[in-house]
C-alpha cells in the first residue's frame, strides 16, 4: 500500500516538475495516462499551473487551461496562479486567460484585453458594450435601433433590472449559474415607452467579438444577413411590478428587493450593463426638475443628458455638471501597518456578523485622491497614513459611487474609532487575511463577497506580499 502511495507521490512529483521546467510534452504525456494529476497540488499547495506561469511557460499554460484545469485554486499563501505570475512578473499575453473567474477567450472581458487590463477586472467594470456616446445625438439612428426587432430592452423597475433567477445553490463562480437579466424585444415594450413616468437609455452597441449571453447562437446565426450588432437599451418603468412580470414567459422572473446582495449574482458583462443602467436610472429618478432654477427638464441624447426647459436659465451657459448623470468619487483603501504585516479593516454596524472590511469614504470638493485617503483614515480610525498608491478601481452602481481602490502604509498604529461611522477597526496580521479569504471555519473574521473592490484589495495585498 504504502510503496502504492510512494508511487503516486513519485508521478506527482514527476508532473510538477515537467510544469516547473516548461516540458510540455511530458505535461501533456503526464495527464493523458493520469488526468487526475490536473489541480493536485505538492508542497505549499502549489499546482502544475502556478509551477508554471511562475517560471513563464506559456505553452505549459496553455495546455493545463485547455485541459480545464482550475485557475482559481489558492496555494498555502492564498495565491493563484495569476498572483504568483504577477509577482515573478513573469506574466505574458497568453496568461490573460490565468485570471480567475473569466471565461477563457470567450467573453468580452477576456478577449482581446491586456493581462494587465484584466488583472483589475472588477465586478460592475464590464464593458459589453461600445457606448457610442457621439451617436447619442442623432436622433434618427436612435429611433431607428429602439424600433429594429434585433434590439434588446432590459426591463427595470424602481432601479430593479428584471431578472430570471438561477439555483442559489450552485457555485455562483461559474458564469452559466449566474443569475440572468431578462431581454425583450421592442415589439415587447413598445406600448412602455409610450407612458409618462418611463425612462430609455440607449446603452450601446454589441463588439463585434463574441457575446456571452444566452442569445449567442440567434446572433451568429443572424449576423450573416446583419452586419450591424445589435443595439441594447435600458428601459426604466414606473408600472406595478405584476404588471410588468406578466411580460415575461418565464415564471422564475422577479426584480430583486436587497440590491447590495443580489445584483452581486450577475455574470460580469451582465454586472457591467446593469452598473451603467443603474446609475442612470437613478439619476433621471432623482434630478428630475432643473438643480439651478428648479423649472422643469427634458431628456435628451439618448437618455445620457437633461436640459432645463428654461431658456434663460443659466445652467445653458458655460460648463455645467447638472445637466449630466452624476458619478460620485469614493476612496476605498487599504491601510497596511508601518511593518506591512498587518493591515487594518473596520466594521459598520450594518455589515453582516463577523465582516471586516476596507475603509471608505467619499472624496469631498477640492480633494485630491491621496488627501482623501489620508482624512478618511484619520477621520474613522484615528490612524495616520502616509504614501498612497492607486490600485484598481470599481463603478459601485448604488446608485452611483466611483469606488477608487489604493494601498496606503500608515505611520501611527494607535486606533481611535469614530463611533458614528465605523463600529470597530482593528489590525488584522496577514496569515489572518490569508485565513478568512481561504473561508476556513476558523477564520477570525468574514472577508467582503469577492464581487467588491474590498475583498479585491485585500487579495492584491496577500499576493503581492513575498511569501513565495
Ligand atoms: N464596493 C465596496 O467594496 C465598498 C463600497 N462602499 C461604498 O462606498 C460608499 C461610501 O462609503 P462610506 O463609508 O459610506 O462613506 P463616508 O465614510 O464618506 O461616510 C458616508 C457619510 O458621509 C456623508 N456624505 C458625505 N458626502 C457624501 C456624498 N457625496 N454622498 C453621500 N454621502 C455623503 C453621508 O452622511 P449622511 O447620510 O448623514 O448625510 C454618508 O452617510 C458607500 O456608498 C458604500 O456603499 C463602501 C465600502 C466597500
Ligand atoms: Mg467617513
Ligand atoms: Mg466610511
Ligand atoms: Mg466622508
Ligand atoms: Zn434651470
Amino acid at each position: 500500500m504504502s510503496g502504492q502511495l510512494d508511487a503516486q507521490e513519485e508521478l506527482l512529483e514527476r508532473f510538477l516538475d515537467a510544469a516547473a521546467r516548461g516540458d510540455s510534452s511530458l505535461v501533456s504525456s503526464l495527464l493523458s495516462n493520469c488526468p487526475s494529476l490536473l489541480n493536485r497540488s505538492g508542497h505549499n499547495g502549489w499546482t502544475a499551473l502556478m509551477f508554471s506561469a511562475r517560471n513563464g511557460h506559456g505553452e505549459v499554460t496553455a495546455e493545463l487551461l485547455k485541459r480545464g484545469c482550475d485557475r482559481s485554486a489558492l496555494n498555502r499563501s492564498s495565491q493563484t496562479a495569476f498572483d504568483v505570475a504577477k509577482f515573478w512578473a513573469t506574466l505574458t499575453s497568453a496568461d490573460c486567460c490565468l485570471v480567475p473567474g473569466l471565461d477563457s477567450g470567450s467573453g468580452p472581458v477576456c478577449a482581446g484585453a491586456s493581462p494587465e487590463q484584466s488583472h483589475h477586472q472588477t465586478y460592475f467594470s464590464a464593458e459589453p458594450l461600445d457606448r457610442l456616446s457621439a451617436k447619442r445625438t442623432d436622433q434618427d439612428w436612435i429611433r431607428t435601433r429602439q424600433k429594429d426587432p434585433r434590439t434588446v430592452y432590459l426591463l427595470f423597475h424602481k432601479l430593479s433590472p428584471m431578472i430570471q433567477a438561477q439555483n442559489p445553490n450552485q457555485d455562483q463562480d461559474q458564469n452559466h449559474t449566474a443569475d440572468r437579466l431578462m431581454q425583450f424585444t421592442y415589439e415587447e415594450v413598445k406600448d412602455l415607452l409610450e407612458l409618462p413616468g418611463s425612462e430609455l437609455v440607449f446603452l450601446g452597441l454589441e463588439r463585434t467579438h463574441n457575446w456571452t449571453s444566452d442569445r449567442t447562437l440567434d446572433r451568429t446565426t443572424d449576423q450573416a444577413s446583419n452586419p450591424e450588432p445589435r443595439s441594447w437599451f435600458a428601459l426604466g418603468s414606473d408600472l406595478e411590478q405584476e404588471e410588468l412580470l406578466k411580460r415575461s414567459k418565464d415564471k422564475n422572473c422577479s426584480f430583486p428587493k436587497n440590491h447590495h446582495r443580489d445584483l452581486l449574482r450577475l455574470s460580469q458583462d451582465e454586472a457591467g450593463l446593469v452598473a451603467q443602467s443603474r446609475s442612470v436610472l437613478a439619476w433621471h429618478a432623482r434630478y428630475s426638475f432643473c438643480s439651478t432654477c428648479g423649472g422643469r427638464s427634458r431628456v435628451e441624447e439618448a437618455g445620457h443628458k437633461r436640459s432645463c426647459e428654461n431658456t434663460t436659465c443659466i445652467s445653458h451657459q458655460g460648463v455645467h455638471n447638472t445637466c449630466y448623470p452624476r458619478v460620485d468619487p469614493v476612496v476605498i483603501m487599504l491601510v497596511l501597518h508601518p511593518d506591512q504585516s498587518q493591515c487594518l479593516l473596520g466594521r459598520k454596524k450594518v455589515f453582516p456578523p463577523g465582516m471586516f472590511s476596507c475603509l471608505a469614504g467619499f472624496i469631498e470638493p477640492g480633494e485630491c485622491v491621496e488627501a482623501a485617503v489620508r482624512r478618511e483614515v484619520q477621520e474613522e480610525s484615528g490612524v495616520l497614513v502616509g504614501p498612497v498608491w492607486y490600485v484598481c478601481s470599481q463603478p459601485w452602481p448604488m446608485p452611483s459611487s466611483l469606488m477608487i481602490g489604493c494601498l496606503t502604509v500608515a505611520v501611527t498604529t494607535e486606533i481611535n474609532v469614530d463611533q458614528d461611522e465605523i463600529e470597530e477597526a482593528k489590525w488584522f496580521t496577514r496569515q489572518q487575511v490569508v485565513d478568512s479569504l481561504l473561508g476556513g471555519s476558523q477564520a477570525e473574521f468574514v472577508v467582503p463577497p469577492r464581487q467588491t473592490i474590498a475583498h479585491q484589495l485585500l487579495r492584491h495585498w496577500t499576493g503581492l506580499s513575498s511569501n513565495l
